[in-house]
C-alpha cells in the first residue's frame, strides 16, 4: 500500500506521494485522530512538516523536485486522517541598500494541527490577491477564494494539548485551505465562476 511506506522514519514525502485531482481522498472527509497520538499519527505529522521545510529550501526543493508549499493535509497524501501541518515564512526585509535583512522569527506560522476545526469566523469575507493553488491540481484556476478573513480554531498538537488560536490575514487563509481538504473540499470550490475576481459585501483582499 504505497500509504504506508509514507511513515518509515527515513522516507522524505516528495511529490509522488501527493495525489492530484481525481484522487477519491481529496473528496472524502478524514477521520479525528485518537489521542494519546499513535508513533505513527506523531511521524505523519512531523514528515508533512518537513516536507514543507524542504520545499521551501532551495537545495532540496530543487533535489527532491518540489513544489514550494506552506500548508498540507493528510488527503493529499490519501491518508483520510485529519492531520495538516502549516510552514509560513516570514518575508525578508531590506534595508536602504537593498540588502536583505533576515526577519528576528523565521516563520510568521509553523505547525503541525491534528482534529483542526473552525469554531467561528468574522462575518466578513478575504480572499488571497492574486487567487489560490493547490499542490494537488496541476493547473491555474483563477479567481478569488472567498474565505473568513478571520477565524477561530481549535485543534490538538503532537503533545496532546487542546489549543484555541484567533487567526486573520494569510495565515487564516492558509489553514482554512488545509482544513477545507480534511473536509474534501478544494479551493476553486470558493471561487465565484460567473465572476471569479468580483469583490463583494466588503471582502478584504490579503496579499
Ligand atoms: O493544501 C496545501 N497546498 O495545496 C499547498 C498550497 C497551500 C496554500 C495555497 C493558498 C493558501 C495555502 C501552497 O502552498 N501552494 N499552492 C500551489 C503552489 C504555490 C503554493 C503557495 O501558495 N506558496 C506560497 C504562498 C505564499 C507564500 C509562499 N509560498
Ligand atoms: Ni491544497
Amino acid at each position: 500500500e504505497i500509504q504506508q511506506n509514507l511513515i518509515t522514519a527515513s522516507h522524505m514525502i516528495d511529490m509522488d506521494d501527493i495525489v492530484r485531482e481525481g484522487f477519491s481522498t481529496l473528496r472524502e472527509v478524514a477521520s479525528d485522530v485518537t489521542f494519546p497520538l499513535s508513533d505513527e499519527d506523531i511521524l505523519l505529522g512531523e514528515k508533512m512538516l518537513q516536507f514543507l521545510h524542504h520545499s521551501q529550501d532551495p537545495v532540496m526543493s530543487e533535489k527532491l523536485g518540489l513544489r514550494g508549499g506552506v500548508g498540507l493535509a493528510a488527503n493529499q497524501l490519501g491518508l483520510l486522517k485529519k492531520v495538516i501541518a502549516v510552514l509560513i515564512p516570514n518575508e525578508p526585509e531590506f534595508d536602504e541598500e537593498d540588502n536583505e535583512i533576515a526577519p528576528k522569527e523565521a516563520y510568521k506560522m509553523r505547525e503541525i494541527m491534528y482534529n483542526a476545526k473552525v469554531i467561528s469566523h468574522s462575518v466578513q469575507d478575504a480572499a488571497v490577491e492574486g487567487g489560490e493553488g493547490c499542490l494537488s491540481v496541476d493547473r491555474e484556476v483563477p479567481g478569488y477564494v472567498v474565505r473568513h478573513a478571520r477565524v477561530t480554531v481549535e485543534y490538538i498538537n503532537k503533545d496532546g494539548e487542546k489549543k484555541k488560536i484567533r487567526l486573520k490575514d494569510f495565515p487564516a487563509i492558509c489553514v482554512q485551505h488545509e482544513i477545507d481538504h480534511t473536509n474534501g473540499i478544494m479551493f476553486y470550490d470558493h471561487i465565484n465562476m460567473n465572476d471569479p475576481w468580483e469583490i463583494k459585501d466588503g471582502m478584504l483582499v490579503v496579499k
